[in-house]
């Protein structure tokens, strides 16, 4: 069994699904009972499963052991160990390319590194992973490992240039892809990548077209990519080199890396890429290929592991914006207006969270995480009858996965095997409709989808910045000689973390989380339960 802390967690839960198991790490303590009945509702909803048993397998750890959490930081350092080049084959380093300390305009990157220049990261460096000591495990989205919450320190690596380096720039040949759908901000990374990569002396760089496919589909060249291709593609949203869902199985990608000799891959995308990423990786180590791979977490959902944030989420956050107050303008100007305003978010509700808090324009906000009834004297319709009684208008956001168990369900798989949702939007809007019709209240409902509208866009300055970051860092890591890894923030320092780690489940909105408590109180909105 795992220990794992990604999500406070030191119990596994045994999980029984469609007749099917599977284990899955489950945040225990505070509550292990209530935990467990929250974790069955979000679960259900999430997966739209009805057949679903849960039960939790005792912790392996043992909290009378006086030594139980220097076992514990063992086993976190194991599972946050990056992987390296050196585990499997006999490489060895060389002093680093990279320096920023100028040696004049003729000078190509490509010479040793200056010994003055303190920029480079020491292997040992770290970065807390957690940072608040919670005292009871009842405070607001308390993370404990134990029952008396005690402080256990979790370091986690820090990601940037080093003073060794696992490969020779001239003979590198450089790989980027982009998968699943879309972000502000991949364009963004890419150009890092590539004047990174340039900064080492790295002439050989390609992009793959259109996600994973790219690599076996004989009718999608390799795209050459350099400081000129790249210079002014971060002006514009989407990805230069496209993207796409599903795809070859992993020991086709894997040859197809073979047969074009590549060294370094720099993986975009979300969970699925990056489970991808890392059994491409798995598989290159397998056939004893000196080949990094390394992701860069693109997912406007947000719902990656352990990060502070990822690259698009702040700029779907601030065109979001834009939708939630044409719904606003709408409903103040109808009599008994009602706006109501989907956005993204198929298993988390961040961006609704935030857009809503954001607006401070919104009465009502539906996430995944929050399960909510519409009928009933507790329930969305009857608080939408008050609203218009007292305030004459209303002004809803839903993200796309929440009220799922209210529609009707569909087995339908997208191209990478996601569940192709019900439209919760449409079915508000239905509801609402028929209900001030049978109440005999004229209600004039208008709702909007910015749905590709919110992740076409290009990216805003804070999610270009961290693209930067993150793209120059992708390359610091492959350059160090990991593979296996990815690139983010937490608590505002830059990490690498085991993919693994950071795919374990998707980040959710925690219900008992201040932000959550915050949304609630700036909407003002009852539970709907
Ligand atoms: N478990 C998995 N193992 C290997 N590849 C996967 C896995 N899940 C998804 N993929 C591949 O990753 C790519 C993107 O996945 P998708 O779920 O569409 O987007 P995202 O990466 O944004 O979550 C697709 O090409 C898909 O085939
Ligand atoms: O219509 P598409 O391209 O399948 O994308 C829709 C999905 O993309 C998302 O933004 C998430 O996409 P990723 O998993 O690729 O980041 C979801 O919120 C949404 O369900
Ligand atoms: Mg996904």
């Amino acid at each position: 069994m795992a220990i794992t802390s990604s999500t406070n967690t030191i119990g596994l839960l045994n999980l029984q699904k469609n007749g099917k198991h599977s284990n899955m790490d489950l945040p225990l303590f505070r509550s292990s009972h209530l935990k467990v009945r929250r974790f069955k509702r979000i679960f259900k909803c999430a997966s739209q499963v009805n057949d679903i048993s849960v039960e939790v397998v005792k912790p392996e750890i043992d909290f009378k052991d006086p030594d139980w959490k220097k076992h514990f930081q063992e086993d976190f350092d194991n599972r946050f160990r990056l992987p390296h080049l050196t585990d499997i084959l006999d490489v060895k380093p060389r002093p680093t390319t990279f320096s920023l300390k100028s040696r004049g305009p003729l000078d190509d990157g490509n010479g040793a590194p200056m010994d003055t220049w303190y920029g480079y990261v020491n292997d040992d460096d770290r970065a807390l992973l957690k940072v608040i000591k919670f005292a009871s495990p009842n405070s607001a989205g308390a993370e404990c490992i134990d029952p008396d919450c005690s402080w256990v320190e979790q370091w986690v690596h820090r990601a940037g240039p080093r003073k060794q380096i696992y490969y020779e720039p001239k003979e590198v040949k450089a790989a980027i892809v982009t998968c699943g759908g879309l972000c502000p901000g991949l364009n963004d990374v890419i150009r890092q990548i590539v004047f990174t990569l340039e900064k080492y002396g790295v002439k050989n760089i390609v992009g793959i077209q259109f996600g994973y496919r790219g690599f076996c589909d004989e009718n999608l060249r390799e795209v050459p990519l350099s400081h000129q291709v790249v210079q002014n593609i971060n002006l514009a949203g989407g990805s230069l080199l496209g993207v796409s869902r599903g795809g070859p199985s992993i020991s086709d990608i894997v040859d197809s890396i073979q047969a074009k000799a590549i060294d370094m891959l720099f993986v975009l995308g979300g969970n699925g890429t990056h489970a991808g990423a890392n059994a491409i990786h798995d598989e290159c180590r397998k056939r004893k290929m000196k080949v990094s791979v390394v992701g860069v977490p693109k997912t406007i959902d947000n719902d990656i592991q352990l990060m502070d944030k990822t690259f698009g989420f702040d700029t779907a956050v601030e065109e979001a914006q834009r939708a939630i107050n044409s719904a606003y303008i709408e409903a103040q100007s109808a009599y008994h207006g009602i706006g109501l305003v989907k956005l993204m978010g198929r298993s988390s509700g961040f961006i609704a969270m935030h857009a809503s808090l954001s607006s401070g324009q919104i009465d009502i906000c539906l996430i995944p995480e929050v399960p909510f009834k519409l009928e009933g004297p507790n329930g969305l319709l009857q608080h939408l009858e008050h609203l218009i009684k007292t305030k004459g208008k209303a002004v809803v956001c839903v993200a796309e996965g929440a009220g799922q168990e209210l529609l009707q369900k569909s087995a339908a798989l997208d191209a990478s095997g996601n569940v192709v949702l019900g439209d919760i939007g449409v079915h508000i809007q239905q509801q609402i409709k028929r209900h001030f019709k049978n109440i005999g209240v004229p209600a004039d409902v208008k709702y909007i989808d910015p749905t590709y509208m919110v992740r076409a866009c290009r990216a805003n300055a804070s999610d270009a910045i961290l693209c930067t970051v993150l793209g120059q860092n992708a390359v610091h890591g492959a350059f160090a000689g990991f593979s296996g890894i990815t690139t983010g923030i937490c608590n505002i320092h830059y990490v690498y973390l085991p993919i693994p780690e950071v795919i374990r489940s998707p980040r959710r909105v925690d219900p008992n989380s201040r932000m959550w408590h915050r949304c609630l109180t700036s909407t003002g909105q009852p539970d709907f339960r």
